[in-house]
């Protein structure tokens, strides 16, 4: 097995996926990539209505959040992928790149236009194949599909659009052609009616470039330095230590694991490091900081007149982004999200409603102020993280929490819904009143599943990552993932990661560091 790279990339996950492709694309580079799982073998990963059912299955890391306070005491599984495509193997695969806006504070952070909206938009349109067809806005012959569904919508979706409608909301059309507050049909990385992961679109159709060795079952531990120069990783092979050397090396674990993968290698906040056992090699407070995620209060459940039919798509198919206080306001970024989902979706907290008899209207805040932190508890890779992403810690993310469940019940009280609704069953008519909805909101809200910004891109001091996504106070080692992100996007996530990666990949073969 080779064991030395000029760029070696720890993780084969969505961002992992895209610098796999770009980088190997340079013939003299040799390109490693080291992936703690397998390749995917359930064949329910490739069917989208099956996301749900995916968790806590072996291949994911099954990550679980300390009890918090703003969600009633609750503790949150956070699932994350483990195999070939990471996360992309099991997320919900809604592809929305976030409101031009969201970008930035990015640039303002980093002091770099690379990371503004106009910075990624040739990111953007590079990596997708839109079913729409290219345009200044998107791209058509990318690798990845980004599918626009028309008919194949649920019916009930169709009438919670119309209220959107009638509302007054904008019509846009879909999430990713400039505005992004109105009403559209989610358009998903689905091509043929199965999933398309990032390892689907981007890696695995390369792996036959000599240049490019992608090795499975690779536990990384942490990082080998000589000096502040990392020179490469200490891991793991079938239950041996193994050592892999590179120029360079590439986090891209995700914003759980490449915090983490900087701690357990010392590097990060110096107390708890020692609490953990781990020698300090670099006092880096930011590392693990900055953690932040979107919440949904899942939800407002009602109860069908008549069968609700399954999905063909993936139960959640129309996000509809609003300003909070004019719904019908068409400039800038949207301050929450309504989601119809033709399924009951409900928190553990509340009664569980069957599959078929109801429909829920999903609510959150699209750029919540709560930040929290994650940290090691030990040194190993099977020490249980401390993952607290505070929420609902700040009175705007109560605030507005409440607000998009007002706007939720509004849409799902709609004449356009008469046909479907029976009744609200969650939270159910006598729950009236912020106090009453704030309390449901914390009993209700699950993950979006979108957590980000533990190694924050920017030009400060306690950034952990400069400009160019170096680590700070080390040569040789970058973060090329969902941590890098300084402040969440509007929307879901993955495009933006996957931009991020084919950004950095572009100047990072153009400063011809390849
Ligand atoms: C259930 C769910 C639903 C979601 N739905 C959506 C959605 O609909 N739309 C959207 O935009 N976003 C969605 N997301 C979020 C999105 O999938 C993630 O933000 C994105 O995939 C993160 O990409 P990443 O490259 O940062 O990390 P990942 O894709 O998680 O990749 C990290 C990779 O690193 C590997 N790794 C980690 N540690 C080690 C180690 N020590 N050694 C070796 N390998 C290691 C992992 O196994 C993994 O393959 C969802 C996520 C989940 C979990």
């Amino acid at each position: 097995m080779d064991r030395s790279f000029d760029v070696l990339i720890v993780g084969a996950g969505s961002a992992g996926s895209v610098l796999a492709w770009r980088l190997s694309e340079e013939p003299g580079l040799r390109v490693g990539v080291l992936e703690a799982g397998g390749h995917p073998d359930d064949p329910d990963i490739a069917i989208p209505q099956k996301w749900p059912v995916l968790q806590d299955r072996p291949y994911d890391w099954a990550y679980r959040t300390l009890p918090q306070a703003g969600t009633a005491g609750r503790v949150h599984p956070w699932p994350r992928g483990r195999l070939v495509g990471g996360s992309s193997c099991i997320h919900a695969m809604a592809h929305v790149r976030g409101h031009a806006d969201d970008f930035a504070p990015w640039a303002e952070a980093t002091g770099s236009d690379a990371w503004s909206h106009a910075g990624l938009l040739p990111s953007f349109r590079r990596i997708e194949a839109f079913s729409g067809g290219a345009s200044a806005q998107h791209g058509g012959d990318g690798p990845l599909p980004v599918w626009l569904p028309d008919a194949e919508l649920a019916p009930v979706v169709r009438a919670y659009m119309a209220a959107g409608l009638a509302r007054g909301v904008p019509h846009i059309g879909e999430h990713n052609g400039g505005p992004l507050k109105g009403v559209a049909a989610n358009s998903l990385t689905i091509r043929d009616g199965r999933r398309v992961s990032a390892a689907d679109a981007f890696l695995v159709p390369v792996l036959g470039r000599p240049n490019l060795t992608l090795v499975t079952g690779v536990r990384v531990h942490r990082l080998a330095f000589d000096g502040d120069r990392v020179t490469g990783v200490e891991a793991e092979v079938d239950g041996r230590p193994a050592r892999f050397s590179a120029g360079t090396v590439l986090l891209a674990a995700g914003a759980v694991a490449s915090p983490l993968l900087l701690m357990r290698s010392g590097v990060g906040p110096a107390a708890d490091l020692s609490r953990a056992g781990i020698p300090v090699r670099l006092d880096r407070a930011g590392v693990g900081d900055n953690l932040h995620d979107h919440m949904l209060t899942a939800g407002n459940v009602y109860r069908a007149r008549r069968p609700v039919p399954p999905s063909r798509l993936q139960h959640s198919e129309s996000l509809m982004y609003l300003d909070a206080d004019d719904p019908t306001r068409a400039d800038g970024a949207p301050s929450v999200v309504l989601g119809c989902v033709a399924a009951p979706t409900t928190s553990e907290r509340l009664a569980p409603v069957d599959y078929g008899t109801g429909f829920t209207i999903l609510s959150g805040v699209t750029h919540p102020t709560s930040r929290g932190r994650l940290t090691v508890t030990g040194p190993g890779l099977d020490d249980a993280p401390s993952i607290d992403p505070a929420y609902f810690t700040t009175d705007h993310d109560r605030e507005l929490g409440v607000r998009a469940l007002e706007l939720a019940r509004e849409i799902g009280a709609a004449p356009e819904l008469a046909d479907w609704r029976a009744e609200e069953i969650h939270p159910g008519p006598a729950v009236r009143g912020r106090a009453a909805l704030a309390a449901f909101v914390a009993e209700a809200s699950i993950t979006h599943h979108h957590p980000v910004g533990t190694c924050r891109m920017g030009a400060d001091a306690d950034a952990v990552v400069d400009a160019r996504l170096k680590v700070n106070g080390l040569d040789g080692l970058h973060v090329v993932d969902a941590s890098v992100i300084p402040s969440i996007t509007s929307g879901p996530v993955h495009a933006a990661v996957l931009a991020i990666a084919d950004r950095f990949a572009g100047d990072f073969l153009a400063a011809g560091r390849g």
